[in-house]
């Protein structure tokens, strides 16, 4: 296998797994050597040769074949050859500045310990694990988004304690979107931007929650990208969380959105069952370690994860209604007395679905990746999951049609239009279709 053949599988990987993934996972991979069938390529780090290995060695495996050599594994080897995207962290620290540094406090409870990890939030807690060593590391930033209450804050001060217990030497900041702006916005009044900038770039890792709250406050944007920029430049770590996706801020500007994207983007995906049960037997745990009186009813957990999907911070809040509801009437919680004491719970999170989690159920259901759902490829066999999709997103969700187009790899809302019509057709013809779209809803509204 040349170079050659490898830059042809890179440029239908490319088509194949989006631009984000692409310039996250691929473009590090240097092609090292092919024998008896083992192709072997450097990787930067070991975390991106395991991510590789999991998510998408059977297309290279299958991309590497069909150009013309028979590959039957694949190896990773961690090799200085390989590019890292951004230089390596801090390897000399920041003297302790003079002022005061400019973080928010943490909340002891956001540990690793406590952060509980199932499919969804894998990625992120991998890469924040991995940021949290102190160690090089060779994204830069690390750009976590997600929903409201799904952990982005978690892992963020999960980050920082770790480092502060590991690498004492670092001056490690975190603090809001918000109170960057308000530092900035005093250090303006009180004429004190030199202090203000000497402060912020004496930072050996900063971590900034909520980026999306300077979007559209032009000046306060500007100082933020000569921060980032002042600090990359400094091979500083720097970890932004969002509410969404780089791209997707509006009001942002482009080449802060291109900085961002810049290192590695991680979403962290909304809860499934077996997380939220997870996170509602840890909790209960952690309360019996203090209190050994509580008494609940088997089936209780299952049911609030069951029917509170919404996020974490509300499961929680249920759960601290419960435990205060049982230590005051000292009685066991069943299931009845956990339906009556979250009733105006219940009713507000009543199952809201998701673009993204019909996308994925009808990519399982079918067998086809996930990118191929969305992109742009038009082959029989992805042509009618891809409309069968569409007709669900706007049969279960209050997307408009140009909306449900844009998460559709940026179609048209006639193509979804012509798709949804299409499967109302042939829903009454081929009992096949009816059953595959009775089975979808249900395991999408369990
Ligand atoms: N995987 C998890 N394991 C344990 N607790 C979790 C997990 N995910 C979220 N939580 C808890 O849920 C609550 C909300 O999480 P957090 O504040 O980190 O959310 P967020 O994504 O930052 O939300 P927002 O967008 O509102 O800032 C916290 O109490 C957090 O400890």
């Amino acid at each position: 296998m040349t170079d050659e053949l490898w830059g042809q599988v890179r440029q239908k990987l490319q088509e194949t797994v989006g631009a984000n993934n692409y310039s996250t996972w691929i473009e590090p991979l240097v092609f090292s050597s092919l024998q008896d069938g083992v192709a072997t390529f450097a990787v930067p780090t070991q975390f991106i040769g395991d991510w590789v290995r999991r998510n998408f060695a059977d297309q290279i495996k299958h991309l590497m074949t069909t150009a013309g050599s028979a590959v039957t594994r694949i190896e990773f080897a961690v090799s200085k050859r390989a590019p890292a995207k951004q230089a390596t962290a801090a390897k000399t620290t920041a003297p302790k500045p003079a002022g005061e540094l400019p973080g928010a406090p943490l909340d002891s409870r956001f540990t690793f310990d406590s952060f509980v990890v199932g499919k969804p939030n894998e990625l992120a807690h991998a890469a924040a694990k991995r940021v949290a060593e102190g160690g090089p590391v060779s994204f830069n930033p690390l750009f976590l988004y997600g929903g409201v209450g799904l952990g982005k804050t978690h892992l963020m001060h999960a980050i920082a304690h770790e480092l502060k217990a590991r690498r004492p030497d670092l001056n490690v900041v975190y603090l809001s979107a918000e109170q960057f702006m308000y530092r900035f916005v005093q250090a303006l009044r009180e004429r004190k931007m030199m202090d203000f900038k000497q402060l912020f770039r004496s930072v050996d890792v900063l971590m900034v929650d909520d980026v999306q709250f300077i979007a559209g406050k032009d000046s306060t944007q500007e100082e933020f990208f000569h921060t980032f920029n002042a600090l990359v430049d400094q091979n500083k770590q720097i970890i932004i969380s969002a509410d969404r996706a780089p791209g997707e801020i509006k009001g942002l500007e482009e080449r802060i959105k291109s900085r961002l994207q810049s290192g590695l983007v991680v979403d962290l995906h909304p809860t499934d069952y077996e997380l939220r049960l997870g996170i509602l037997q840890t909790k209960v745990d952690a309360y019996r370690a203090k209190n050994d009186d509580l008494v609940m009813s088997d089936g209780v957990l299952e049911f609030l994860a069951h029917r509170i999907s919404t996020n974490v911070r509300v499961l929680e809040g249920a759960l601290t209604r419960l435990f205060a509801f049982a230590s005051l009437v000292g009685r066991e919680i069943t299931l009845e007395l956990a339906q009556d004491c979250l009733a105006d719970v219940l009713r507000a999170s009543d199952r809201k679905i998701t673009i993204e989690e019909i996308q994925r159920k009808v990519s399982e259901h079918y067998n086809i990746r996930f990118s191929d759902l969305i992109g742009p490829r038009r082959m029989r066999n992805l042509a009618r999951p891809r409309q069968i999709a569409m007709y669900l997103a706007k049969q279960l969700t209050s997307r408009s049609l140009p909306e449900i187009g844009r998460r559709f790899g940026g179609r048209d809302h006639t193509t979804v239009m012509h798709g949804v019509r299409k499967i109302e057709e042939l829903k009454a013809l081929d009992s096949q279709i009816s059953d595959d779209l009775d089975l979808l809803r249900r395991a999408l509204e369990a």
